[in-house]
C-alpha cells in the first residue's frame, strides 16, 4: 500500500494518499494531573479574560520559530480556539551573574500558567546558558513528555511507532556546572538529586496509568555512572513499589538505541523514563523513526505552569525561507489544548492536520513535498 521510503535516502521519498489513521491523539488525553509530590491536583486552572478566552503566553522563538508560530496562530484562529495569545520576549538578561529571562516574561507565564514556545537557539561553546533550560528551571518544569507516533501516509522503514518518552528536565548532564581544573583539563558535573528523580519517576508511573500503559522502563547507564545513574535507578525501584499494577524494568541506554532502531514496536506498550541528556538524544532518535523533527511534539510539565514546544530546534539551515514543517509545534499546541481541557478543539485541528498529511498533496520538504509552511497551514485550515 505504501511506497517504501528510506530515511537514509530522502530524495527517493514519495507520498501516497491513504486514509487518515483513526483518531488516536497524542498523550495528555484523559490526563490526570499530578503534582511533583504525586498528589492528584485540580485540572488546569487558568483564568479566562474578558472575552471568555484563555490567555496563553507565546514565545515565538528563533530561526523557524516565527514562521511555524504564525501557522499555529492562523490554524487556531480558523478553528475558533478560545485562546488569546500573549507574545513575550525571553531575550536573556544577566541577573546576579547568571542567565535569566526578563521579569515580564516570568510574570506572563506565572499569570497564565501556560505557554507555547518556539525553538530558542543556544550559542555553542560560549555565551549565555540555554534559555530552554533556563525556562525549565525557572518554572520547575520537572518532566518533559515526548510522545512520538507514526503518521499515516508518511512511510518510513518502521510502521506504527508509538513511543512515549519522559525526560528529567531540570538537572543531570544539562546542569551546565563546569570549570577548568588546570589548563587543558575541564570538569563537567552531572548533578542527580533524589528529589528531582523522585518527581519525574512518579510522573512517569502516573502518566503510564493515565494513558493505559502497563510498563515503565528506566533507561540508564548505571554500569558506568554508578553513583548518579545508580541513584536514579534506585529511586526508580523504590517508586515502582508504589505502583504494583505497573511492570517495571530497566535497560542500558546503548542497548535501547540498538533495539529501538532495529525494531521500535516492542516499545509501544511502555513509558520510557530517563535522565536529561539521554531523553534529549533518544527523542531526536525517535523522531528519525517516524519521518523527522518536523513531526514530534513535547510538553514541559510543572506544578504551577507548563510550557509546550516542539522537540526540534531553530533549524537555521531552513529559517526564513517558509520551508519549515509546523506540524511539531501544532501537535505540541494540541497537547497544550488537552492540558487545558480544550480537547474538542484539539481533536478537530488534529484530525485536519493528520488528514492533510495522509492525503500527501500539500507537504513540506522534510516529508518529500514541495509546499511552503504557509501552504501547509492553509491546507489544514481548508479541512477544518
Ligand atoms: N527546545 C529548543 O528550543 C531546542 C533548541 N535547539 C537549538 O536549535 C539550534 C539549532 O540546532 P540543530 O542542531 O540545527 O537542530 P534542529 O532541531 O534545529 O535541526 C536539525 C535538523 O532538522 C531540521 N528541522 C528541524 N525542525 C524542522 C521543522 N519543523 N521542519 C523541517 N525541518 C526541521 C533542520 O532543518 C535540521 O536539518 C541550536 O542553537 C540548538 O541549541 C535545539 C533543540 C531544541
Ligand atoms: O537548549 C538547547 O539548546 C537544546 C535543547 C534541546 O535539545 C532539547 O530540549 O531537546
Ligand atoms: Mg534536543
Amino acid at each position: 500500500m505504501f511506497a517504501l521510503r528510506s530515511i537514509a535516502a530522502p530524495a527517493q521519498r514519495q507520498c501516497l494518499r491513504v486514509a487518515p489513521r483513526a483518531a488516536a491523539p497524542f498523550a495528555l488525553r484523559n490526563q490526570r494531573q499530578y503534582s511533583s509530590k504525586g498528589e492528584q491536583v485540580a485540572k488546569f486552572n487558568g483564568i479566562k479574560d474578558a472575552n471568555g478566552k484563555y490567555p496563553v503566553s507565546l514565545i515565538e522563538g528563533d530561526g523557524i520559530g516565527p514562521e511555524i508560530a504564525v501557522a499555529v496562530k492562523d490554524i487556531f484562529a480558523a478553528a475558533k480556539a478560545p485562546i488569546t495569545w500573549e507574545p513575550i520576549s525571553v531575550d536573556p538578561i544577566i541577573k546576579d551573574g547568571r542567565t535569566a529571562i526578563p521579569d515580564t516574561a516570568i510574570e506572563s507565564i506565572k499569570r497564565n500558567k501556560i505557554a507555547l514556545k518556539g525553538p530558542l537557539a543556544t550559542p555553542i561553546g560560549k555565551g549565555h546558558v540555554s534559555l530552554n533550560l533556563t525556562l525549565r528551571r525557572t518554572f520547575n518544569l520537572f518532566a518533559n513528555l515526548r510522545p512520538c507516533r507514526s503518521v499515516a501516509g508518511y512511510k518510513t522503514p518502521y510502521d506504527d511507532v508509538d513511543t512515549v518518552l519522559i525526560r528529567e528536565n531540570t538537572e543531570g548532564e544539562y546542569s551546565g556546572i563546569e570549570h577548568v581544573v588546570v589548563d587543558g583539563v575541564v570538569q563537567s558535573i552531572k548533578l542527580i538529586t533524589r528529589d528531582a528523580s523522585e518527581r519525574v519517576l512518579r510522573y512517569a508511573f502516573q502518566h503510564a496509568q493515565s494513558i493505559g500503559r502497563k510498563k515503565v522502563r528506566v533507561v540508564h547507564k548505571a554500569t558506568i555512572m554508578k553513583m548518579s545513574d545508580g541513584l536514579f535507578l534506585n529511586v526508580a525501584r523504590e517508586i515502582a513499589r508504589e505502583y504494583p499494577d505497573i511492570e517495571f524494568d530497566a535497560e542500558l541506554l546503548d542497548n535501547t538505541c540498538l533495539k529501538m532502531t532495529t525494531d521500535p514496536l516492542p516499545y509501544n506498550d511502555k513509558v520510557l523514563v530517563m535522565p536529561n541528556l539521554y531523553g534529549d538524544i533518544l527523542s531526536d532518535m525517535c523522531a528519525g523513526l517516524i519521518g523527522g523533527l518536523g513531526l514530534t511534539p513535547s510538553g514541559n510539565i510543572g506544578d504551577e505552569c507548563s510550557i509546550f514546544e516542539a522537540v526540534h530546534g531553530s533549524a537555521p539551515d531552513i529559517a526564513g525561507k517558509n520551508l519549515a514543517n509546523p506540524t511539531a509545534l501544532l501537535l505540541s499546541s494540541m497537547m497544550m489544548l488537552r492540558h487545558m481541557s480544550l480537547g474538542e478543539y484539539a481533536d478537530r485541528i488534529e484530525k485536519a492536520a493528520f488528514a492533510t498529511l495522509a492525503e500527501g498533496k500539500v507537504l513540506t520538504g522534510d516529508l518529500g513535498g514541495k509546499s511552503t509552511t504557509t501552504d501547509f497551514a492553509s491546507a489544514i485550515i481548508n479541512k477544518l
